[in-house]
């Protein structure tokens, strides 16, 4: 049997779902067996598979997340690209056959697939119905604005029912590039990046610099809890512990949530500024995609076609959505998903689908595409942390989060030529 290594991200309940879809591949046929191996977090995982393909140790699969695709797009000689490599094989492997956000987001300028889409979330609300009805709150009527979110934590706070209104898991994902995409303005000319690395940040708005002085006046007042830089590692325990009754994150820790939370959870959409003429707009992505790495045989790539062919099949990708919240990544699977029921007996389980839909996507709604973007996503969250700590104003750490990650755009610019 051909090996086919698969470097992954994935710890907790999505690891060993992600294992499961390992071994129902590898019951499936004889000829193959995939071993999926964990890595650490996204950005280790990534590092580490470069560091591997210097010393040609390279897995063939690595899952890297969104923002590291400006990267691994411009790795041209460490790369086979997705549409390539299942021509190569006669797999059929058709883009349209996946959701319009998800194709946009992965593929070259014409249109070809450079890495399969497996893992695409968005980030939504998680909060405890059961706090918001001690608090007094409607459980059924999450808060949908920013207003509304600072009205219900001091609600909850003076009522006592926790002892935060809400936290956050990726703070940069969630507080600066979708909300930038749900508000309908740039991070970024050039179309958020994508029609071309010459592309420069422009996030530094009013709109911004108040949303972080927000946050701050917030943390201060104990209607928000910063839940740590980077993945935000601090969340999502405080919202199981019953500490914060709202937490914002990935709509994949739906699969943590149901097991962790001992409470009745509710879910809703990303809150929006109601000042702002066209928002909420749509959400983005985030995720990861799988990347196939050069350097290895025929008859492995052949296996690993064979894998990305399995994982096209609706009834695994439905199944894979509905077990982690990750979205239903092809239209199919989206189809099967709704004949099966799952979302009438599943309340809140199309929250990411509604947002990623809510109007036809623009040139700031579309997604990103950075060099350099996951050390710029460490230098957001370190701004940001220093807004928390009084250190600076929103405007000040936001025009010095552009001024900083500029000059990472110009490097990565550099390298290519
Ligand atoms: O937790 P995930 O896999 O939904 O990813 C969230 C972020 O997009 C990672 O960059």
């Amino acid at each position: 049997q051909t090996q086919i290594d698969w470097w992954h991200a994935m710890g907790g309940e999505l690891g060993e779902l992600l294992e499961g879809v390992a071994e129902a591949f590898n019951e499936s046929q004889d000829d193959f067996v995939v071993r999926p191996s964990f890595r650490g977090t996204y950005t280790e995982t990534m590092t580490g598979a470069i560091a591997a393909f210097r010393a040609n140790q390279q897995p063939h699969i690595v899952q890297v997340f969104e923002v590291g695709t400006g990267t691994m797009m411009a790795a041209e000689g460490a790369i086979y690209p997705i549409y390539q490599l299942m021509a190569d094989f006669d797999v059929p492997f058709d883009p349209a056959a996946y959701l319009p956000a998800v194709v946009g987001y992965y593929a070259d300028p014409n249109g070809n697939m450079l890495s399969f889409p497996f893992n695409s979330s968005t980030p939504i609300m998680y909060y405890n119905r059961e706090v918001f009805e001690a608090a007094g709150l409607d459980p059924d009527t999450p808060p949908a604005t920013w207003a509304e979110v600072e009205a219900a934590s001091l609600a909850i706070l003076e009522s006592g029912a926790a002892s935060c209104g809400f936290t956050t898991s990726w703070p940069s994902w969630v507080m600066l590039e979708n909300f930038k995409a749900w508000h309908n303005q740039p991070l970024g000319t050039l179309a958020n990046g994508f029609e071309g690395f010459e592309t420069e940040f422009v996030f530094n708005t009013e709109l911004l610099a108040n949303h972080w002085d927000n946050l701050k006046a917030w943390a201060d007042a104990g209607a928000f809890r910063w839940g740590g830089p980077g993945p935000g590692p601090d969340a999502f325990p405080a919202f199981y512990a019953g500490d914060c009754a709202m937490v914002f994150g990935s709509s994949a820790s739906r699969a943590g949530v149901l097991r962790n939370a001992d409470f009745e959870v509710g879910f809703g959409m990303q809150p929006y500024y109601d000042t702002v003429e066209g928002a909420p707009q749509n959400s983005i992505i985030g995720g990861a995609t799988l990347w196939v790495l050069q350097g290895k045989s025929e008859a492995e790539y052949e296996g690993v076609a064979r894998f990305f062919e399995f994982l096209s099949q609706p009834e695994v990708q439905a199944q894979w959505h509905q077990d982690t919240g990750y979205l239903p990544i092809t239209l199919a699977s989206w189809e099967l998903t709704q004949e099966q029921g799952f979302y009438d007996e599943n309340p809140g389980a199309d929250i990411s689908i509604q947002q990623m839909t809510l109007n036809e996507p623009t040139e700031n709604s579309r997604g990103l595409r950075f060099g350099n973007f996951v050390q710029i996503r460490d230098i957001i969250s370190e701004e940001m942390e220093s807004v928390m700590s009084g250190a600076k104003t929103g405007q000040q750490a936001a025009d010095d989060a552009v001024r900083r990650g500029n000059a990472l755009l110009r490097d990565f610019e550099a390298a290519l030529n």
